[in-house]
């Protein structure tokens, strides 16, 4: 039971960067702080160490409540605020030394809330500072530590923002195909269960759409591999393009591709799929021929599995290429 929990707890931190990020900086907060809080109180500064523990309890208290609920950017945003109030309280208790704890601070806010907010709140915080600390009385103090301040600010700012670009296109890769850029498999099987349980608790209706090009082997064979990718890729365009914003295009195999549509009912499906044969029979080309496509289509049925709604689609475009291809088959309409 506790290795199960602890394997729970450890994928949580392997996947959410932000649990993550809130639970390493409460962790080295609370190592740094509490030492400091029980120093405070043997040298009867009561005062600064009463500071220093509610510092580490409200610490403490946002890192349990980003594991409990989840709301890792509510929670993240909360911490960075307090952790704040925290320096600027610590600057203005403790002369000479209190103010370095700023450092720690403006570094940290970045990785716990939004660039926007943690610029707003470093700037609100070094001013305050200034304005509030009695350790910084001569220009060349003052200038030195808004300098210094500004420093790991830009420093923490740039390093923050190039691991968000670099996490974004690795969920991106995780997440797309990426020659046409459409969704990739493993999203797909995603997107349908979350479809299944949305259907299951607000009654959305859904329609799924598999489309196959016809004869592409032929199109590879005579006019090159190349070709055919950029037939994928602008079959792909085309579909976005032809379909609401909430529709989702994955691609589900070499030139099939799956469309799934939330809100759309029988009459809405088959307008879509007739719509789409036209435009690809008109506006995809191979050199000498049009391209066409088969499909199959089927609506979501109450209770349905999404494993057995995706082969009830999957039937009906084997059905659509049995008849002969370039051809419609809607499962609903059996
Ligand atoms: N250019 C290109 N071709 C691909 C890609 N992925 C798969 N293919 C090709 O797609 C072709 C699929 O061939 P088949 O499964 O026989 O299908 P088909 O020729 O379209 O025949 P039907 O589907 O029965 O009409 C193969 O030649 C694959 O090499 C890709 O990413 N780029």
């Amino acid at each position: 039971m506790a290795t199960m929990k602890l394997k729970v707890m450890t994928e949580r931190l392997r996947t959410d960067f932000q649990l993550s990020i809130i639970t390493l900086l409460g962790a080295a907060a609370i190592f740094g702080i509490v030492p400091f809080a029980f120093y405070r109180f043997l040298e009867h500064n009561y005062l600064a160490g009463f500071t220093d523990a509610i510092i580490s309890l409200g610490i403490v208290i946002n890192v349990v409540y980003a594991w409990y609920t989840g709301e890792t950017e509510r929670s993240g945003f909360v911490l960075a605020v307090f952790c704040c109030i925290a320096a600027v309280v610590i600057s203005s208790l403790l002369v000479n030394v209190g103010h370095m704890w700023v450092y720690p601070v403006l570094v940290a806010t970045f990785f716990l809330t939004r660039p926007t907010a943690a610029i707003l709140l470093n700037t609100a915080t070094i001013v305050s500072i200034v304005i509030y600390t009695t350790s910084l009385q001569s220009t060349e103090s003052l200038f030195a530590f808004f300098t210094t301040c500004v420093v790991v600010s830009a420093c923490a700012f740039i390093f923050a923002l190039r691991n968000e670009h670099q996490r974004e296109e690795m969920a991106n890769l995780a997440r797309l195909d990426p020659l046409t850029g459409a969704r990739n498999r493993r999203s797909m099987d995603d997107a349908l269960k979350l479809a299944v349980s949305t259907a299951e608790r607000v009654g959305t209706t859904y329609a799924l759409v598999i489309l196959d090009l016809d004869y592409f082997k032929r199109i590879n064979d005579k006019h090159g591999h190349s070709l055919g990718d950029d037939i994928l890729i602008h079959l792909t365009r085309l579909v976005d393009d032809s379909t609401r914003q909430t529709d989702q295009l994955f691609r589900f195999g070499g030139e099939e591709f799956v469309l799934l549509m939330p809100g759309v009912d029988l009459q809405g499906m088959k307008a879509v799929v007739y719509s789409l044969r036209q435009k690809i029979r008109y506006k995809l080309r191979s050199p000498d021929s049009p391209v066409t496509a088969s499909f199959g289509a089927a609506l979501l049925h109450e209770g349905e599995t999404w494993e057995s709604w995706l082969k009830r689609a999957d039937d009906a475009l084997y059905r659509a290429k049995d008849a002969g291809r370039d051809c419609i088959i809607i499962d609903d309409e059996d």
